[in-house]
């Protein structure tokens, strides 16, 4: 059965009946329709959040299909509900991106997923929408002064980082010019479009505490310089009350359930390659206010998703995390030995014994932060016992429990073994969470960090745009923010060809983006675009739906 069919085969329970399940009357939610509802933010408690053992799902580098992140995650707070531990799932929100091209939705899968997956993965709430609405009204704000005769600020057209963004996957609008027409069309000028998960505003969502704060971090957000080199922010055009109107709904998080009648909450968008890729500070202390146990994952390999919520969105909103499950896939580790993504069903111990190094390195560093980790291998029907025994051995042999998990196929049950080795490691550990980096440490430093310590790089070259960004962030004052580097989830290089555990290479920043209202910079290495393209045959090709409404091919 596809993850589809699965999906149609559940029962529902009314949204009303998961929020009190979850610990909130059914009067306190906001509905969108039967099955999806919007909490109050009021209901957050930091104090009760404390109490709350927040664990981080991460993966070793993956393939472009995924290894099951979001799958895990969804298991393991079943299979922790099963145990009688009360538990919470925090996911992200997919982008449209992925879903009509090549990755699919990210609602889990198989037996453990969450629920309604056809809304989830398209407009579900239209958070992605009004985040795309404040982002382009700010673009338009600031194409608008630039032609002004009565109220220009001065802006120098040239100097405007401001992108639009759209959230599909669109080539097409990496670069584009606007302003073409003469005088009623406005000043023509360079610009593009980003992925609307790579929107600063998107991060904004995800790291503010409630509507003040979003509304403070939004007119924080640096567009440009005037003519005479004076920095220009969102507050300068009197653009963040707008703004924050327009999020007034998308602040708050969205409730939904598992396959198994669980709540589930899902806030923030994906993407930790080119973005946070974390969900929401605030859908977590919401998870985390009414749970023994937070279960949340982070975009991508370690190296990407779990370092930025480490060193970001854990240290903004002091959260301090009690453990990490690393989801590790034969097939991946195969083809980190080398095999072709068409041959990654086949036995092959051979490869999978050299992909294994990948996998060493995502444990070495989940070390660096001071947390106990349990390998959690997501077990596929094509994996034999001999490949399962194999990655057995080898993970034991770095010294982390290990624990054979089949949630795709058995939903919480297949996570049962990894639900007990997760209580039991953060009853035996205590909590010795430590971030990576001071961010008062200069920017080419902390950038040095991650690169070398995380991703294992000998050492970072700056293009001569990104030494003159570097002087940029200096003159205004950004240096201790931190850094949110983005790079191919592919290889833990800035190579996507390195695959396994590369050694000796350099990282290549080739400019940093400001993001000066999240609170962060952006790095920008080797060739990654925050504007993905589709692929030969999208995965929208296979989508349909019929006279009754009914969506097919979804997944
Ligand atoms: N054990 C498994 N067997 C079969 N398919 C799986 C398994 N685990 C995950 N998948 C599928 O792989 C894809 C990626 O899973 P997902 O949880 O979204 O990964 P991630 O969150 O790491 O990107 C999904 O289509 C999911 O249904
Ligand atoms: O940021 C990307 O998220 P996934 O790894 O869940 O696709
Ligand atoms: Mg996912």
């Amino acid at each position: 059965m596809t993850d589809i069919e699965i999906a149609k085969g559940v029962t529902l329970e009314p949204i009303t009946e998961i929020a009190e399940k979850f610990g909130i009357a059914s009067d306190e939610i906001e509905m969108y329709g039967k099955y999806k509802a919007k909490l109050p933010l009021s209901k957050i408690s930091k104090t009760k959040a404390e109490q709350s053992n927040l664990i981080l799902v991460s993966a070793i580098s993956p393939t472009p299909a995924g290894e099951g992140k979001t799958t895990i995650s969804i298991g393991l707070s079943e299979g922790l509900n099963r145990l009688g531990m009360k538990t919470t799932v925090v996911l992200r929100e997919p982008s449209l991106g992925p879903v009509f091209g090549i990755k699919g939705g990210a609602t889990g899968g198989g037996y453990s997923q969450v629920l309604p997956m056809e809304d989830i993965n398209l407009h579900f709430t239209g958070d992605f929408a009004a985040i795309e609405k404040a982002h382009n009204l700010l673009a338009a704000l600031i194409d608008n002064n630039i032609q002004s005769k009565i109220n220009s600020l001065g802006l120098d057209a040239r100097t405007i980082s401001w992108k639009r963004v759209l959230d599909m996957n669109d080539r097409a609008l990496r670069r584009i010019i606007v302003g073409l027409g003469g005088t009623t069309f406005g000043v023509p000028r360079e610009t593009g479009f980003d992925i609307t998960a790579a929107s600063e505003i998107m991060a904004i969502l995800c790291l503010a505490d409630d509507l003040i704060d979003l509304k403070r971090r939004l007119g924080g957000i640096f567009i440009g310089y005037t003519f005479d080199r004076k920095p220009i922010f969102a507050r300068d055009l009197k653009a963040e009350g707008a703004m924050t109107a327009l999020l007034k709904d998308a602040i708050k998080p969205n409730l939904v359930q598992t396959i198994e009648g669980n709540p589930a909450i899902i806030h923030g968008g994906p993407f930790a390659n080119i973005a946070q890729g974390t969900n929401s500070v605030i859908a977590t202390r919401m998870g985390m206010s009414f749970s023994e146990y937070t279960v949340t994952e982070a975009g991508f390999g370690f190296d990407l998703g779990a370092e930025k919520f480490f060193d970001i969105k854990c240290q903004s909103a002091a959260l301090s995390p009690k453990a990490v499950v690393l989801t590790t896939t034969i097939r991946a580790l195969k083809y980190h030995g080398g095999v072709s993504l068409t041959n990654l069903t086949d036995e092959n111990l051979e490869a999978l014994t050299r992909g294994i190094p990948n996998l060493e390195k995502h444990v070495e560093n989940i070390r660096l932060f001071g947390l106990p980790c349990v390998v959690a291998i997501n077990r596929f029907a094509t994996d034999t016992d001999e490949e399962v025994a194999l990655l057995q051995r080898e993970a034991k042999k770095l010294g982390v429990r290990v624990a054979v998990t089949e949630v795709w196929a058995k939903g919480g049950e297949g996570a049962l073994e990894l639900a007990k080795e997760v209580v039991e490691l953060i009853e035996t550990n205590g909590n010795g969470f430590t971030p990576l980096y001071d961010w008062n440490m200069d920017v080419p430093s902390k950038i040095a960090t991650i690169a070398t310590k995380i991703y294992g790089a000998e050492h970072v070259d700056y293009t001569a745009k990104a030494k003159n960004d570097l002087k940029k962030i200096t003159n205004l004052g950004l240096g201790n923010l931190p850094v949110c580097i983005a790079k191919t989830q592919k290889s833990l290089s800035d190579n996507p060809k390195l695959l396994g555990r590369p050694k000796d290479f350099i990282i290549t920043v080739r400019e940093i983006e400001i993001a000066a209202g999240a609170g962060f910079l952006v790095p920008i290495t080797g060739d990654i675009m925050r504007m993905p393209g589709l692929p030969a045959h999208p995965s929208s090709e296979q989508i349909d739906i019929d006279a009754e409404g009914n969506i097919t091919g979804l997944f």
